[in-house]
């Protein structure tokens, strides 16, 4: 194992999070799925408010059920030995997560990371468009697993962006990220969301601190 994969498993280790095994994290995944199903249909219903309430209900009654047996935090899985880690629970892509947008993102030969993703209106911001915050929310994701995948972890310590034109949503987007360079425990990272017409709607530069304990 690298140092920095070495570091990020001396970081993780340090907060105790259990780690689940497939089928475990495929059941809670399809739960996830539910429930990422379920706060489109509230942001969207019109049914009255009758059933408003009776819903309601149902919904606290499901939280109370599933609080019945709580971790004190949310699970973890794998390191591997480029210091990366798939963390369950994460706001972007993390499959746990119900309010993680759907960005499963995948690193490349080269080391580019990418995903391919539609985001719905719950991510909304201007009518018809994404909110600026996700985008950099998800950018921010990207721009930290090349970094990790370049063997090269770190906190982010700045995040560039550049909203160039509109990011729409309910329509396929491409997110990518490369590792420009490395300078000690620094690492410089681009980034940019394309449009379904090919052309780019946000670009990022972010850099990376490796901590140093
Ligand atoms: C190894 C563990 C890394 C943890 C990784 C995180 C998550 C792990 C999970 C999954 C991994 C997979 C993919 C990654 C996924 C997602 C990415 C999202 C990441 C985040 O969501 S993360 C949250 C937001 N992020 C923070 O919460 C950072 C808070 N902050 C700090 O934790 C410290 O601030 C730190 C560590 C950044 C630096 O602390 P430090 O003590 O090591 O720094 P120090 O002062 O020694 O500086 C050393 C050199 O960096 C320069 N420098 C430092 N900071 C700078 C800045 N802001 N601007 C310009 N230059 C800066 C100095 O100027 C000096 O430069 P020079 O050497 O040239 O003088």
């Amino acid at each position: 194992m690298t140092g920095a994969g070495a570091a990020m498993r001396r970081v993780l280790e340090s907060r105790e999070r259990a780690s689940l095994n497939g089928e475990q994290v495929a059941a809670l995944a399809e739960l996830a799925q539910r429930v990422r199903e379920l706060n489109e249909a509230v942001v969207h219903t019109e049914v009255g408010a009758d059933e408003v309430a009776a819903i309601r209900d149902e919904v606290a009654a499901l939280t109370a059920r599933l609080s019945a047996a709580r971790r004190e935090h949310p699970p973890l899985v794998g390191v591997g030995e480029d210091g990366t880690v798939r963390h369950l629970a994460s706001p972007v892509g993390g499959v746990l997560n119900p309010i993680a947008p759907p960005v499963a993102i995948v690193v490349q030969p080269d080391g580019t990371a990418r995903a391919e993703f539609t985001l719905n209106v719950l991510y909304e911001g201007p009518p018809g468009f994404v909110h600026g915050g996700v985008s950099a929310m998800i950018l921010d994701q990207l721009l930290g697993v090349a970094a990790s995948a370049n063997g090269t972890p770190g906190m982010t310590a700045t995040l560039d962006l550049r909203y160039r034109r509109p990011t729409p949503h309910g329509v396929p987007l491409v997110a990518e990220a490369k590792v420009d360079r490395t300078e000690g425990r620094k690492t410089f990272v681009d980034a940019r969301i394309i449009g379904p017409d090919g052309r780019t709607t946000v670009e990022a530069t972010a850099m990376f601190v490796m901590p140093l304990r």
